[in-house]
């Protein structure tokens, strides 16, 4: 089942790149100087000369046509000497400019910009994502240049329904929306958090061919909490406290009436939402639209898979996922969303029930080991609370040091936004585990905020450990030339295939089974050579082959509940007959690429 032959979406780009076929015509309603401004028609100087003549482009570019290859050159050669020539100034400053260089192709030229990206995913995605994207939040009243996206605010309630059709595209598949509260590590960033669903969008571009076109990255603006921000004369959201209770909802309500009158088949990702919200608006809009969320469901996911390879890692069973021993770090969103799937496979590989399959986990939050006894026990918590009586020799509010020392854990997996809990003593402790390679998810974001870095994880724990972040960091050096490798365990692996299997299988709804496949797919995704070296997930190089299978898996799932309607003109009929390969191959059809197009005028 582990072995099989794989090839990367970056190969197949590459080997595109310089594919003669030409592509089918695209029908533009605009002439001239409007083409030039619009970055979905805009090729530049790349307008063939019969093109500029059609168009009414003549005069308006210098005359020389540049071919598609030699503008994405000399893109990359401007980035490499950006890259060169910034090598002496601080981290930050460097990351800005790269998101500002790629960010300025992205508003000019949308073509060229998903190409480069695609084809140096691995290279880019830490500008465009995790962890540039969090800087880019935190800066973004003073890098606004143009719009991208839409905003809805507390002040448009009773507008919606009308404010949807002012965006331009008629077709939206694919929506990431977020309130600001909860930006990566990060906390309330208001409004300034439309960088987050624009960085998600663009790796469903990358990763999953979604068209440009028919995505939407959607800011609600309720208001802030971050007295900074309140304070500060340029934060361009609204200067008031957040909405809260009915008011807040009456918001969330609106806004998804209104995306689902417009567009009944889209898919609502929520991003980053804080935990109250995240876990409310899940419950309340699952069984009714086709939403997810990526932070408790997608993060879920991808974190059971690479628990899963720990298991394997370790040379042992899959079977044998239901004797490790796993303590959590963070009882929000994203920690019980993780715990809540990883009970869930314990208790289906074992048959056991959820309340038998927990005894194995240990969940801690700010205020130490969650326990039964706790005052004001969280709700959302309370399923995993521990009985006093089956944790011998540990107390309510235990500490992360004394929970690692007692238990001895296969694995310590943090989702607390706090940088730097893992540190030198409780890593150190981790060498007492009982496993023969036990596993550090230092998985908060972005980098600045993980529990650990990876240096100091092959450090003090130990060089035969397991190492996945949430953010990259680079391989360590080990002793002996041995490399001590750093996996990226970002949610990146599974939301783009959630969304393209969905969306390809026609389902109105997002399940439980449909996610799990996910999850399974990925977990199933590497070779056994590579796990037993530490490799937990696959290069994000061929995050395109991922997603591909990724998809196939949901939409499999998607046929297996009968929930698959079929989408354009393959019914759910076909879907059913389609075997497991022709699914995937399915999926990578309906991929996206980007090619300049013939531009056809149409008044
Ligand atoms: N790698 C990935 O794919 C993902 C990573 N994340 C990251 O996970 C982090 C948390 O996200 P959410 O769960 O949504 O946040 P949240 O705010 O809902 O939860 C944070 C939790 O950490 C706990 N915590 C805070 N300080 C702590 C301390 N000193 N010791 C122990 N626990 C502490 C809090 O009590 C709370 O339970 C963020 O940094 C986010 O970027 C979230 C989703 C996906
Ligand atoms: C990766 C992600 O979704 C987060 O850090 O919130
Ligand atoms: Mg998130």
């Amino acid at each position: 089942m582990w072995n099989r032959v794989r090839f990367t979406a970056s190969n197949l780009a590459r080997s595109r790149r310089f594919s003669t076929a030409i592509p089918g015509p695209c029908i533009v309603h605009k002439r001239g100087a409007d083409i030039l401004h619009d970055p979905w028609f805009n090729k530049d100087t790349g307008f063939p000369l019969t093109e500029r003549d059609r168009l009414g482009l003549r005069g308006l570019l210098p005359p020389r046509v540049i071919s598609f290859e030699q503008q994405y050159d000399r893109f990359l050669n401007s980035y490499r000497s950006l890259e060169k020539n910034t090598q002496c100034q601080p981290e930050n400053v460097v990351s800005l400019s790269k998101w500002r260089i790629l960010n300025r192709l992205h508003d000019r030229n949308e073509t060229l910009y998903y190409r480069v990206l695609i084809d140096n995913i691995e290279e880019f995605a830490p500008i465009i994502y995790t962890p540039t994207v969090g800087l880019v939040c935190q800066n973004y009243s003073g890098l606004f240049r143009r719009p991208r996206g839409m905003y809805f605010s507390a002040k448009d309630k009773g507008e919606m329904m009308s404010m949807i059709y002012n965006w331009p595209a008629h077709k939206v598949d694919m929506i990431v929306l977020t309130d600001g509260s909860r930006i990566l590590g990060l906390g309330d960033l208001g409004v300034q958090g439309i960088g987050i669903p624009i960085g998600k969008l663009d790796m469903y571009v990358a990763a999953a061919g979604i068209n440009p076109r028919n995505i939407l990255p959607v800011m609600l603006d309720v208001g802030t909490n971050n007295e900074k921000l309140l304070k500060d004369r340029l934060y361009l959201g609204l200067r008031q406290p957040r909405l809260e209770g009915e008011e807040y909802l009456a918001i969330v309500d609106e806004f998804m009436e209104a995306v689902y009158a417009r567009w009944p088949k889209a898919i609502v990702q929520f991003e980053d939402f804080q935990m109250k919200w995240a876990f409310t608006t899940l419950e309340r809009y699952h069984k009714r639209f086709c939403m997810f969320n990526d932070d408790i469901q997608g993060t879920a996911g991808v974190a059971l898979a690479g628990l899963l390879g720990t298991v394997r890692a370790q040379g042992r069973p899959l079977s044998d996922f239901v004797n490790q021993k796993i303590v959590v770090v963070g009882a929000g969103s994203a920690g019980l969303g993780v715990l809540k799937m990883a009970i869930q496979a314990v208790s289906k590989m074992t048959g056991c029930s959820e309340l038998a399959a927990k005894s194995q986990f240990f969940l801690i939050d700010k205020d130490g080991l969650v326990t039964t006894e706790r005052n004001n026990l969280d709700p959302a918590a309370a399923p995993f609370a521990k009985n006093p009586r089956d944790i011998e020799g540990l107390t309510e509010g235990a500490s992360i040091l004394e929970v690692v020392k007692k238990v001895k854990p296969h694995v310590l997996l943090g989702l607390s936004g706090v940088g730097g809990i893992f540190n030198e003593e409780v890593l150190k402790a981790m060498r007492e585990s009982v496993s023969t390679k036990p596993a550090i998810f230092a998985m908060s974001n972005p980098t600045m905020n993980a529990e650990c870095t990876a240096v100091d994880a092959f450090k003090h724990a130990g060089e035969n450990i397991v190492f996945a972040s949430g953010s990259p960091f680079e391989n360590v050096n080990l002793v002996n030339g041995k490399v001590g490798h750093v996996n990226q365990a970002n949610n990146m692996y599974l939301f783009p295939g959630i969304g393209l299997g969905t969306r390809l299988s026609g389902a109105h709804l997002i399940t439980d089974g449909m996610l799990q496949a996910a999850s399974e797919c990925l977990a199933s995704y590497m070779m056994e050579e590579d796990i037993l070296k530490g490799i937990l997930y696959p290069s994000i190089s061929s995050i395109r082959d991922v997603t591909a299978e990724v998809g196939a898996a949901v939409l499999r799932a998607a046929v297996e509940e009968e929930l698959a309607e079929g989408h354009g003109d393959v019914g759910p009929k076909e879907l059913a007959h389609m075997s497991k390969e022709e699914t995937v191959e399915y999926v990578r059809s309906n991929m996206w690429f980007p090619v300049y197009s013939p531009l056809v005028h149409e008044k």
